[in-house]
């Protein structure tokens, strides 16, 4: 048990280096949370929202691969390498593919329900299956994420090369 609890901790704290020193993390996490709680709040049926956390999910877990990436390959070299190049630009596009089809989706889903707002019915927040527990329980984890690498700002990030 504690070692599962140690191994959250450490993912808790990989998601909050990603976020306190990789420009386009932080942008997608503003989206993201834009997004999630706008689903919160308009009303969307289950399953697009199921899509929207996936496609999120995608491109935030992509973008932390990213940043596994480049730092391994900053540590095996900082010379120019052909192969050090593949290697970032191809993780590199793996995000952008999956941030496209993030709006892609985001559009397709709320295009018709913000112009007017279609408001979701309070009552469906606290019903069977719980949709607003769950989607504001994820906000709260994304403002602890957000507050652990505000921290680490505030402490010195780690100096590298990648990232911004
Ligand atoms: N060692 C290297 N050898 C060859 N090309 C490199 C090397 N390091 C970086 N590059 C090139 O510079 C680009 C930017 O690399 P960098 O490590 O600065 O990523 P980044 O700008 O921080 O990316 P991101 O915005 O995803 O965080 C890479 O996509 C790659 O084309």
């Amino acid at each position: 048990m504690k070692g599962l609890l140690r191994s959250f901790h450490y993912a808790f704290d990989g998601m909050a280096y990603a976020l306190a020193t990789q420009r386009n993390m932080r942008i997608h996490f503003l989206a993201a949370f834009v997004v999630i709680f706008l689903a919160t709040v308009v009303s969307i049926p289950i399953l697009q929202i199921t899509t929207v956390l996936f496609s999120i999910a995608l491109v935030i877990t992509l973008e932390m691969v990213n940043t596994a990436i480049e730092h391994v390959v900053d540590m095996v070299t900082e010379d120019f390498h052909p192969l050090a190049k593949i290697a970032k630009d191809v993780a590199a596009a793996a995000v952008l593919v999956a941030a496209v089809n993030a709006v892609a989706v985001a559009y397709l889903i709320f295009y018709d329900k913000l112009n007017p707002v279609q408001w979701r019915s309070m009552d469906t927040l606290v019903q069977p299956p719980f949709i607003g527990v769950l989607l504001i329980s994820v906000l709260c984890l994304m403002v602890a994420v957000s507050g652990y690498a505000v921290r680490i700002r505030l402490r010195g990030k780690d100096v590298h090369p990648s990232g911004s």
